[in-house]
């Protein structure tokens, strides 16, 4: 099994004035650098909404009591948190991510939620594109936000494959439609990027919308599951279009 994460007090204070986040590295340091306010904005930007999101996606795993359930790029641990209450304390959970410093904070909000079954959440410092655990070890992931942030999302997606039974992946959703597309465009440009502006992160936040147009559609998500060997993979439009969720089954 893989090693536990140890928090550990560096963090990058490398600020560049255009991020193109070309490499991994690159968006390593851009996640570590967001973690202190990302929480706080990800409730003001959705207005509170990215709870309800989550809540969709941990449904659609099907995960149960007792299952053992990986959360890929967990970040500061929402999707973790929510499927620990869904396996409970006889069930295991595994939030998985690169950067130390989203992974502190998902350490800190475990000790001081102090809920009982939150104690079976393991923290684990690793890679998407190469998930150390064995073939079929988990009955369900979740991945919020993370797939469009991998650069190599065809790995990521066989990784999941590999060690999974049902994958909820939860993200922007890059619509075909002109009118939604340009809400998301618009609402990056108007409201993301001039809240994050006065946080000090205003290029880590325009980042967003370029990510979203190199993204995949939500019938070439369903493909590339599809290719890399899912007998199942539906997307699913949620949050009026603005967000997509895509369930697969081995
Ligand atoms: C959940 C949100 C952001 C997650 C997020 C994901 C990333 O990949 C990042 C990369 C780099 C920096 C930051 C992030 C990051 O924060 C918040 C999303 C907010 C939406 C842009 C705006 C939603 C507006 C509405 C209030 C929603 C209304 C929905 C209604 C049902 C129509
Ligand atoms: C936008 S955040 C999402 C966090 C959380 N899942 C949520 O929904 O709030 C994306 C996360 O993916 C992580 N990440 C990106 N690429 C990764 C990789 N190759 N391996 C592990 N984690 C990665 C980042 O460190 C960051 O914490």
């Amino acid at each position: 099994m893989a090693m536990t994460f140890v928090p550990s007090s560096t963090s990058s204070t490398f600020r560049p004035t255009l991020i193109r986040c070309a490499s991994a590295n690159e968006r390593q340091a851009l996640f570590s650098r967001i973690a202190p306010v990302y929480d706080n904005l990800n409730d003001l930007l959705s207005l509170g909404q990215h709870r309800i999101w989550k809540r969709m996606a941990v449904s659609w795993t099907g995960a149960k009591m007792g299952d053992c359930v990986l959360d890929v790029c967990c970040g500061s641990g929402d999707l973790s948190f929510l499927l620990s209450d869904k396996v409970g304390s006889h069930g295991k959970v595994i939030g998985l991510d690169f950067s130390k410093d989203q992974l502190s904070f998902a350490l800190s909000r475990q000790q001081s939620l102090s809920k009982n079954c939150f104690m079976n959440i393991e923290w684990v410092e690793g890679d998407a594109l190469d998930l150390p655990f064995s073939d079929g070890w988990f009955d369900a992931i979740t991945m919020g936000y993370g797939l469009r942030n991998v650069v190599d999302k065809q790995k990521a997606m066989q990784e999941i494959f590999r060690v999974l039974k049902t994958v909820s992946i939860l993200d922007f959703n890059k619509s075909n439609e002109l009118l939604t597309s340009a809400v998301t465009e618009w609402m990056i440009d108007n409201i993301v990027v001039p809240v994050a502006t006065g946080y000090g992160l205003s290029e880590e936040y325009r980042y967003l919308k370029r990510s979203i147009r190199e993204f995949l559609t939500g019938k070439e998500l369903e493909k590339l599951a599809l290719g890399v060997g899912f007998s199942a993979a539906r997307h699913y439009e949620i949050g009026g279009g603005l967000m997509g969720c895509l369930v697969a089954k081995r």
